[in-house]
């Protein structure tokens, strides 16, 4: 498998250098060149497979046996040995229609740790073997930090520079990032929000003599990678449903902010795994939501929401789609971020939005009605959604059929947002990993949403 960007302008290579090249060095998204097609004898062998050896066999499409099986295997299983469930995604079903499939049970509570429990790993191991230098600048609404700090903290040869927005990530996800003392570890908190901080992280990977002079990883879903590991757990769910039930098409429901997690289940779509709807779940900062509804992808105001984690306006994997939804035309995508980036605007026609409703529909859903569901289901079933799952809850109702089948996504467990269960008057117990936090000293430095003050801090840290 080779791997290309999707402006069409970086001459193909391996799976190791696309991983290490994160954005692509012409300021385009990496993809593999084609995508595998999963015979349907392949996908009945594989519902038998624990969730460690499905993404052995999914990764052997991508790999080029650039990693040797056996250490593939050992990164794999050491990966998620720090779970605490052994299926590693736990599926849970709620009534006849709605499973709730568990992405929360790694170190940092959230579906990050799924994919940056193994890039952590992944880096530590290209350090070592190919005597990389590892300087990981990521951007956080507060999940993917927390997950990435945690996944190459203390490591050796690996240091990693986390942007998050000042005073808009929630308590528990603050301290998950700043309470870690490694020397390794820089936590940037910068006076705007996320789109700032992302945005601000893009320009200096844009910038290829700056990312090569300081040797620039990307963890963030830039990364395909990320894209990669998280298509396992479509298919894993899709298994556990298929193995109890004789069952067509599964829609999925996925609370969404930067696009990542639901172009996962595009791709594992495109592999082949029958998926119905891909439900994009939003809150008030609903960008996707009108571009699926009305094909208008347009910033609007920025809003701080109970699930503030997916307070995004520009999602960075919405280019990986523009790819396949133009033919896979690398000009067209070009001149279609070229037009974004100079009238702030895109708009597509109603053939190509006919096209988007064939894999996606979308809700947008506003802070009391996240609450609502929350309560709701709480009443009814003693399962606590935190909020963005609660979103994806909404979502369901709204979008999947009575006689579909739908899982929702739990991206976060409700304890990093005990904020807004607070206010419907749930009282949950922290879990110890949680609660200890709350003891710890933070490291964390403030600063302005400046370039040059980004760029000074990343000299000091990576020179
Ligand atoms: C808890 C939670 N849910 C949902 C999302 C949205 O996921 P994505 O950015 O992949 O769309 C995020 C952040 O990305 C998150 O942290
Ligand atoms: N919600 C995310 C935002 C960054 O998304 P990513 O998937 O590109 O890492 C977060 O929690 O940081």
């Amino acid at each position: 498998m080779d791997y290309i960007s999707t402006r069409g302008k970086v001459e193909k290579c391996g799976f190791i250098d696309a991983f290490l090249m994160g954005l692509a060095n012409d300021g385009g998204l990496v993809i593999p060149s084609e995508i595998p097609n999963i015979s349907e004898q392949k996908l009945k062998e594989w519902q038998e497979l624990s969730y460690q050896d499905l993404m052995l066999e999914i990764f052997s499409y991508y790999t080029n046996d650039e990693i040797p099986y056996e250490d593939l295997k050992k990164l794999v299983y050491d990966s998620y040995s720090t779970f605490r469930d052994e299926a590693v995604t736990p599926l849970k079903q709620i009534n006849d229609s709605l499973y709730v499939l568990e992405l929360f049970q790694g170190p940092t509570f959230a579906f990050k740790d799924v994919a940056l429990q193994f890039m952590g790993n992944l880096y530590s191991y290209v350090a070592t073997k190919r005597n990389e230098i590892i300087n990981i600048l990521g951007a956080t609404s507060g999940d993917t930090g927390a997950a990435a700090i945690q996944g190459v903290r203390g490591k050796e040869g690996i240091r990693i520079c986390i942007l998050h927005p000042h005073q808009k990530v929630s308590k528990v996800q603050e301290l998950q990032m700043t309470t870690v003392q490694d020397e390794n570890v820089l936590n940037l908190s910068v006076k705007g929000n996320f789109d700032d901080c992302q945005q601000s992280i893009k320009e200096l990977f844009a910038d290829v003599d700056f990312k090569h002079k300081y040797h620039l990883r990307a963890i963030n879903s830039i990364n395909f990678v990320r894209i990669l590991s998280q298509t396992v757990y479509y298919f894993y769910a899709y298994f556990q449903i298929a193995k109890a039930k004789p069952v067509g098409k599964v829609n999925f429901s996925v609370p969404t902010g930067n696009f990542g997690n639901i172009f996962s289940g595009y791709l594992a779509k495109q592999m082949g795994l029958p998926i119905g709807k891909l439900i994009l779940a939003t809150n008030e900062n609903n960008i996707l939501e009108r571009f699926v509804k009305e094909g208008m992808y347009k910033p609007g105001e920025f809003y701080s929401t109970y699930s503030p984690s997916m307070d995004i306006q520009i999602a960075s994997n919405f280019e990986r789609y523009l790819y396949y939804l133009n033919d896979q035309n690398p000009d067209k995508v070009s001149e279609l971020m070229n037009r974004f980036r100079a009238e702030g605007q895109l708009e597509i026609g109603p053939e190509l939005l006919g096209k988007v409703a064939l894999d996606f529909e979308a809700q947008g859903v506003k802070g009391a009605d996240c609450l609502e569901i929350i309560d709701k289901y709480y009443k009814q079933s003693g399962y606590l959604f935190d909020p963005h799952t609660a979103c994806g809850v909404k979502a369901y109702e709204t979008c999947s059929g009575e006689q579909e089948t739908c899982v929702v996504f739990a991206t976060a467990h409700p304890a990093k947002f005990n904020e807004a269960i607070a206010l419907i008057d749930i009282e949950q117990p922290f879990p110890t990993e949680i609660q200890q936090l709350f003891d710890k000293p933070q490291v964390q430095t403030v600063i302005e949403n400046d370039k040059q003050v980004l760029v000074s801090e990343l000299e000091r840290f990576f020179g």
